[in-house]
């Protein structure tokens, strides 16, 4: 099963996917991405973790990189080498693969589109966030599958979408 979640920025999906990440435990593996901030509170980037509790800076105001998103320097190389390994460990096994976010960011790698496309076309189960806007033709391609649930994530629905997620996961 291959549910991915959309919605606007900050409405949530993250914690969704990490509300359902800790009830799966062991039978996940992946990565999601969440805001870090600054002394005085000011939002100063974005790190990515791993299920496995390994994590790395993948944009900060303070990177210099030709890779920008917004006010953001994205470090390419330290997304591939926290997530790359991560997902090539997913597509040869059979546990639930959390893709927590395919963005902007994400999408400058091309190894991760490589693996996103590879992940979608095998018979992994998976649940990924992406964005309400088509931002790269990844995220087009994805929405347009017929072999997915498309979750709109909004202030009324966020709640219970956790749960309703597990239940899909069970039935399957
Ligand atoms: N169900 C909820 N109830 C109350 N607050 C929530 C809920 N879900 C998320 N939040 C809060 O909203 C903020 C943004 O949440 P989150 O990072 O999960 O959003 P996101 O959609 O993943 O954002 P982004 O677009 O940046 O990836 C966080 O501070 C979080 O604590």
């Amino acid at each position: 099963m291959k549910i991915v979640i959309t919605g606007k920025p900050g409405i949530g999906k993250t914690t969704v996917v990490k509300k359902v990440a800790g009830e799966l435990g062991k039978k996940a593996i992946g990565f999601y991405t969440e805001e870090y901030r600054d002394k005085k509170g000011k939002r100063e980037g974005f790190k990515i973790k791993t299920l496995y509790g390994e994590e790395g800076i993948l944009a900060s105001k303070k990177l210099d990189s030709p890779y920008r998103v917004g006010s953001y320097g994205v470090n390419i190389n330290k997304f591939e080498k926290v997530v790359i390994p991560v997902l090539e460990e997913a597509l040869n096994g059979n546990k639930v693969v959390i893709i927590d976010e395919i963005g902007k960011m994400e999408l400058f790698s091309e190894k991760f589109i490589r693996l996103v496309k590879k992940l979608f076309s095998s018979d992994r189960d998976i649940i990924a966030t992406v964005p309400v806007k088509n931002v790269h033709p990844v995220v087009k391609w994805i929405k347009d599958r017929p072999d997915i649930i498309l979750i709109h994530l909004d202030y009324s629905n966020r709640d219970k979408v956790p749960e309703e997620i597990l239940k899909l996961m069970e039935k399957k």
